[in-house]
């Protein structure tokens, strides 16, 4: 169905230990494509069984792939990237077909997830520790850092490939071992990436995927099992909260990349052209569907008209349709009950008086297709200001001065990423250092690489994926004291 060049990348088991398996219970679980509607594997699922022995396993292998040097694991590393960079083709389509992005889209999730692993397989030998001055002079102070342990994941649907590479690249080039739980929407993608992982040289139990529906279960164990050190989780706010209190209990090293609910500042000296282009990609990438998404955007009042009128015409302009056809711009939401969830986000907007400008809304192409739709005359007491919209709706809101725009886009429980077009040198340093987010994106509206810290503050979340930072989540400090010198 799929045509893949390489079909051994589909694969319907779990694979946990280095062994591919059939769940205990024989329970599966079908993979839909939300474009069609069809199925497109049917695959294991597990529970926490399953999980306990990938747990296990990890724990066994960690000595021996701790033990490796940093350089043995970094090359490890690096042909893991080589192959999925070798393979982004047949990657994408899988992508794709689980998750509905455009094929454009999906290679360039499968290249930038790859990026993590070719950028950690270098971190990696620089996770420097440090000589302290002696506090007497009977005594040496040393700094030395070594990796966490066992890790657990989980991800979501929203980026299947991309948001495990940024987790596993740091854990496994660190010296961790690394069980994944991918979202039982998009496995797929998880699973293809363990067989590139098993080509690479990955050894056995370093790397494991659980798949199943029962993810309460599965995280359950993860978050409880004493074997577990770490555990990185990106979803949703409320189920991260869940998450990080039930690893209280044996006070594991957690990191959370939760919701957002971005600002996109449109200023009266912004270059108005660039600014509708940012706010084009920062809203409609992923249909939306993605937690730095522009959730709110606020124009100043003497460029509001202009905006929304060129804004307006370029969202007229986008393509929606199946993401493996040519030409498509935004494809289907993940399934039919978040085409619901954003419609009644629009009811809510509407019934208190906001416009829907371009009258989008539920598409015949599909249960699970959703025009993109822009609305104004949007205020905060509807829902679309307080809750992440995580779908195709742009809302315009008009504000009059930058202290306003400031204070509007700060009244939110989130902190993850926020954008603003100016051009003033001296508003561009006091916007950047008055809002309160983890990430700023100026004159720019896609801000996700490698290189730099991705993250939130507030309820958004904690720790930092990518960048110099990234590979501190997966180490510990030790130090050592020695006396009698
Ligand atoms: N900050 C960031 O980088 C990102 C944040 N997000 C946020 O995630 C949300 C959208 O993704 P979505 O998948 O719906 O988020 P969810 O939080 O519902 O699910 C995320 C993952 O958690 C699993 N899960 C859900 N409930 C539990 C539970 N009780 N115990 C263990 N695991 C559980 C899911 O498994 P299953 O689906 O199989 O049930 C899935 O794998 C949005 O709020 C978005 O902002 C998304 C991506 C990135
Ligand atoms: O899951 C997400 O929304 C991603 O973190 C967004 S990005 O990293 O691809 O920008």
């Amino acid at each position: 169905m799929l045509n893949l060049k390489n079909p051994d990348l589909l694969r319907k088991h779990a694979y946990i230990n280095g062994q591919w398996i059939d769940s205990d219970s024989g329970e599966t679980l079908d993979v839909i494509n939300p474009a069609s509607g069809e199925t497109v594997a049917t695959i294991a699922s597990c529970g926490a069984d399953e999980t306990r022995r990938a747990i296990e396993g990890a724990n066994e292998a960690w000595p021996e792939w701790r033990d490796l040097t940093v350089k043995e694991r970094a090359k490890i590393l690096r042909d893991w990237y080589n192959l999925i960079v070798d393979n982004a083709d047949d990657l994408a389509k899988i992508l794709t077909a689980e998750q509905g992005k455009p094929l454009a889209e999906a290679r360039t999730e499968i290249l930038y997830g790859a990026n993590y692993l070719e950028w950690f397989a270098e971190e990696a030998k620089r996770a420097y520790g440090d000589v302290i001055a002696p506090p007497s002079k009977d005594k040496r102070i040393v700094v030395i850092k070594q990796p966490v342990g066992v890790t657990a994941s989980i991800t979501p649907w929203n980026f299947p490939s991309a948001m495990i590479a940024r987790k596993v690249a740091p854990a496994l080039a660190a010296g961790c071992t690394f069980v994944a739980k991918p979202a039982s929407e998009t496995p797929l993608s998880a699973l293809a990436m363990a067989v590139l992982a098993e080509q690479a040289g990955v050894p056995k139990g370093v790397f494991s995927v659980v798949v199943g529906k029962s993810s309460r279960a599965i995280g359950k164990e993860m978050t409880t099992n004493p074997l577990v050190r770490k555990f990185t989780f990106t979803g949703s706010t409320a189920v991260g909260k869940q998450l990080q209190a039930q690893c209280a209990e044996t006070i594991k090293k957690t990191s959370m990349e939760l919701g957002g609910n971005a600002p996109f500042i449109v200023f009266d000296d912004a270059d108005i052209d660039e600014a509708v282009k940012g706010a084009i990609v920062c809203k409609y990438r992923n249909a939306g569907q993605t937690c730095v998404c522009a959730n709110r955007i606020l124009v100043q009042e003497s460029v509001f008209d202009v905006f929304a009128e060129k804004f307006s015409a370029a969202v007229n302009a986008l393509k929606l349709g199946n993401g493996m056809e040519e030409g498509v711009d935004v494809g289907p939401m993940i399934n039919p009950g978040a085409v619901n969830d954003v419609r009644a986000l629009v009811e809510d907007a509407i019934s208190k008086g906001a416009k829907n400008l371009n009258e989008g809304g539920p598409s015949e192409l599909g249960e699970c297709f959703y025009t993109p739709t822009v609305v104004s005359g949007v205020d905060d007491t509807m829902k679309l200001f307080r809750e992440e919209i995580f779908g195709p709706i742009a809302p315009l809101y008009k504000f009059s001065s930058e202290e306003e725009a400031i204070q509007i886009a700060n009244d939110t429980e989130f902190g993850l990423a926020s954008y603003f077009y100016a051009r003033d040198i001296g508003r561009i340093w006091r916007v950047a250092e008055g809002l309160e987010y983890g990430m700023v994106g100026i004159n720019e509206g896609i801000i996700s690489n490698e290189m730099a810290p991705f993250g939130g503050i507030k309820q958004s979340g904690t720790g930092r994926e990518g960048s110099k930072y990234g590979i501190d989540d997966y180490l510990e400090i030790k130090y050592l004291c020695m006396g009698g010198i």
